[in-house]
């Protein structure tokens, strides 16, 4: 097995070790030189994982050029970076993406992105409730691994699956990819919740109609229903609104306690996708027509364009309606 990970945040290194589990040979793409160091001489990632001790069959580089001979590349950059980054890949594996959001500027997913930045290469999609430490320790994970030909999914679920990693397999992508890109902006809100101190009642209530959400936007672009009430939508969804664990929970705890976005969001090294994804989900979704009240109200706070008082008053104002 040589699979290449591009992309050695959290998530990458995660998913490094994770593949490397049973000494397997894995090779890590790393933007920063101090984390191929670390990861080649220490086995660590101080920088983006720490506190877990990495296998000795985790190789790092900083040379893309390097995941030449890989047979599958695990893309596992921020978002906004995919383009570039799948651009400078090797061509030719098949690319596992396991970003979550949508491109600023283009309003694209990320399976469209790459089809753009390497035609012809093979997509598939990787996204779930999967909070990177939990993984790197080896806790029990279910994850959907989306891809339109269902052989090559197979095979690909068969060499990345795990003990105690399990991919269930989808042949809707653009599903998996909406859930994922989605929850991450509700995410923000139900920190927001946590932080201004609403209660449990608004965080179920902001789940449940966040997912109403989701699920009409998810429609409108083509997504399967069952895709979003799984794993990569509804599961994700519960995870990242669930804990400060998330970093976009994180965010909007912060928010809710009067925190500017600005400072929240200045000089930070780990990525909070949904301050990203939020305006881009706000105008893909108003040219679709689809109403995501929620997803305007982030958008709101995220852009200081009103106090919070106001912007729950106008979610809480909004005309009663059928469920
Ligand atoms: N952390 C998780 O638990 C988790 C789980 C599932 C999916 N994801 C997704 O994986 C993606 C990566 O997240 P992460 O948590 O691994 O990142 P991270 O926040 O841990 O690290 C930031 C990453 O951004 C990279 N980066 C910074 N500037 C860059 C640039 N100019 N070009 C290319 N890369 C650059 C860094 O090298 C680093 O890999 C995100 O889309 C995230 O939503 C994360
Ligand atoms: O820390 P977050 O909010 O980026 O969430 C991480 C993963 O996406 C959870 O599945």
């Amino acid at each position: 097995m040589k699979a290449g990970i591009i992309g050695a945040g959290a998530w990458g290194t995660a998913l490094a070790q994770t593949l490397a589990a049973g000494g397997q040979h894995v090779r890590l793409w790393a933007l920063e030189p101090e984390v191929v160091e670390a990861v080649n001489n220490d086995r660590q990632n101080p920088l983006y994982l720490p506190r877990i001790p990495l296998s000795p069959s985790i190789e790092a580089t900083g040379d893309i050029a390097a995941m030449a001979d890989r047979d599958m590349l695990l893309i596992v950059s921020p978002a906004q970076h995919l383009r570039k980054v799948v651009a400078q890949a090797p061509a030719g594996p098949p690319l596992i993406l396991c970003s979550k959001g949508i491109e600023a500027g283009t309003g694209l997913l990320m399976s469209e992105v790459a089809a753009e930045a390497q035609p012809g290469s093979p997509i598939a999609v990787l996204s779930g409730p999967t909070f990177a430490h939990e993984v790197a320790k080896g806790l029990p994970t279910a994850i959907t691994l989306a891809c339109a030909d269902a052989d090559l999914a197979a095979k690909i679920a068969a060499r990345i699956a795990r003990p105690a990693f399990r991919p269930y397999l989808s042949d809707d992508v653009v599903g998996a990819e909406i859930g994922g890109a989605v929850k991450n902006v509700l995410a923000i809100a139900c920190g927001v919740a946590e932080g201004a101190g609403l209660g449990l009642n608004a965080r179920a209530s902001l789940i449940s109609r966040g997912f109403a959400e989701m699920t009409r936007f998810g429609l409108a672009r083509g997504a399967r229903a069952e895709t979003l009430a799984g794993l990569s939508g509804l599961g994700d969804l519960v995870l990242t609104c669930s804990s400060t664990d998330s970093r976009n929970f994180s965010l909007g705890k912060g928010l809710g306690e009067g925190r500017a976005a600005r400072d929240l969001l200045a000089n930070r090294r780990t990525v909070a996708e949904g301050a990203f994804t939020a305006p881009v989900l706000r105008e893909a979704a108003r040219a679709a027509r689809v109403e995501m009240p929620v997803v305007e109200a982030v958008c709101a706070l995220l852009e200081d364009a009103a106090p919070l008082a106001q912007v729950m008053d106008a979610l809480l104002a909004r005309p009663l309606r059928a469920e």
